[in-house]
């Protein structure tokens, strides 16, 4: 990675970091003073978004309704089965928690940044120890892709929205399933909620 200069900010993406358990050491071992920032969203549709995503690249996959359970007739979830394991987010801060505080790590809401993203955008750039530059002016909502998009792209006069793979329509999944793993998630989210000391409204 290149030395970053005064004024300047080196960001990294990688979306398998706060779920991996080498990570949190691995960073901290680098740099201490890293700022890391998560979007979560409500573990369930986060599932079901993964679970198209796979879908789209591998048509013959089994479905969505058999692969969360280990027993269908016991209703026990595979917590070994990926889509449902990243949700376990308390889980995963725990294992950051050993090498950053809570100050380093800022969560982002992944259903605020649809319904409000200069909102979001906003606790991004103060977190960042940034000028809130980015605000209400530079989004408009597309109603053809159904999500906000950028009225201009960086360095083009353009709107942009971001591309196909994001924003898919989901497959319908038998509702006994949502609610089942409604209540495996509702604990985990409980104490996620005060860990953060945000509450992000999943559980109805
Ligand atoms: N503005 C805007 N436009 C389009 N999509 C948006 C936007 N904001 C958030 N989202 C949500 O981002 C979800 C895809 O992001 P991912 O984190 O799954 O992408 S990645 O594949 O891991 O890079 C994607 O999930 P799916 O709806 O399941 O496709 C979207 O709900």
């Amino acid at each position: 990675m290149p030395k970053t200069l005064e004024g300047q900010i080196t960001m990294e993406k990688t979306p398998s970091y706060f779920v991996t358990r080498e990570a949190p050491a691995r960073i901290a071992a680098m740099s201490r003073d890293t700022k890391l920032i998560v979007v979560v969203r409500d573990p369930v549709t986060r599932a079901i978004s993964d679970y198209t995503q796979t879908l789209s690249k591998k048509p013959d996959i089994p479905s969505f309704e058999s692969l969360t359970f280990k027993n269908r007739t016991t209703g026990l979830i595979d917590t070994s089965w990926s889509a449902v394991q990243i949700g376990i987010y308390a889980k995963h801060l725990d294992n950051w928690l050993q090498y950053f505080p809570m100050e380093q790590i800022l969560f982002v809401s992944g259903e605020r940044l649809i319904s409000d993203p200069a909102g979001e955008l906003g606790r991004v750039q103060d977190f960042l120890g940034l000028k809130r530059i980015i605000t209400d002016k530079h989004f408009y909502f597309n109603q053809t892709k159904g999500f906000p998009c950028l009225k201009k792209a960086e360095g083009s006069s353009k709107p942009h929205c971001l591309g196909k793979t994001k924003g898919r329509t989901h497959p319908n999944i038998d509702p006994e399933v949502v609610q089942r793993l409604r209540d495996f998630y509702r604990p985990f989210n409980m104490k996620f909620y005060q860990m953060t000391e945000r509450f992000f409204g999943w559980d109805d």
